[in-house]
């Protein structure tokens, strides 16, 4: 439910701002923070400081620590880079495309140990798309498709969480992953002080 004046996004840190501000009550407003992601419109000058790629795995690169309410990152995908099939361990996920394209690949939850997981739907998201993901819709993976072009991705994850669930796409089984960010506020992280992605 969108009540009241909606606020319009003309930056990044608009959308921060507008953030903190939406997270300051205690229950999170789904629509609402859709609304604000969906109303930012990628501007590669407010974002390339975070666009950093790996040559081997998809990057985690984190912006906002929204008072501790969220954690808002970038993520930089190469060609061909994917993620594991993963949950969102009991927070809402929000993601929004910066630039390039995902393919976020969903599938239903294993209902007994042994069984492959379904997958139930494929979606392309261009530029600027939205897509919101929590444990009651599923679990999903996201791919870049392409083999010439990265794709760059804005995450938004309430609770914060820095351990997820991933999952074996033919066995079902599962196991627990730690994630990390590769960089923080725009700055590398070296390798020794990696920090886990919700500072304790
Ligand atoms: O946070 C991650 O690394 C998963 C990206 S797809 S929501
Ligand atoms: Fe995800």
């Amino acid at each position: 439910e969108l009540g009241g004046i909606l606020p319009t996004i003309n930056s990044l840190n608009d959308l921060i701002n507008e953030l903190h501000t939406a997270f300051e009550r205690n229950s999170v407003n789904v629509e609402l923070i859709h609304y604000l992601m969906q109303s930012y419109k990628s501007n590669p000058i407010e974002w390339k400081k975070y666009a950093k790629f790996d040559r081997y795995r998809y990057t985690r690169n984190l912006v906002d620590i929204g008072n501790g309410k969220y954690n808002l990152m970038i993520l930089c995908w190469g060609e061909g880079h994917g993620s594991a099939i993963h949950d969102h361990a009991d927070s809402h996920c929000f993601m929004k495309m910066l630039d390039g394209s995902l393919e976020e690949i969903r599938f239903a939850w294993p209902e007994k140990d042994g069984e492959q997981l379904k997958e139930i739907r494929r979606t392309r998201l261009a530029t600027n798309d939205v897509c919101y993901i929590n444990d009651s819709m599923g679990l999903h993976r996201m791919e870049n498709p392409s083999h010439v072009d990265g794709a760059i991705s804005l995450h938004l994850y309430c609770p914060p969480y820095s351990k997820c669930t991933v999952f074996n796409q033919n066995t079902g089984q599962n196991s627990t992953s730690t994630l990390t960010f590769w960089s923080m506020y725009g700055k590398r992280r070296t390798k020794s002080t990696e920090e886990i992605a919700t500072p304790e």
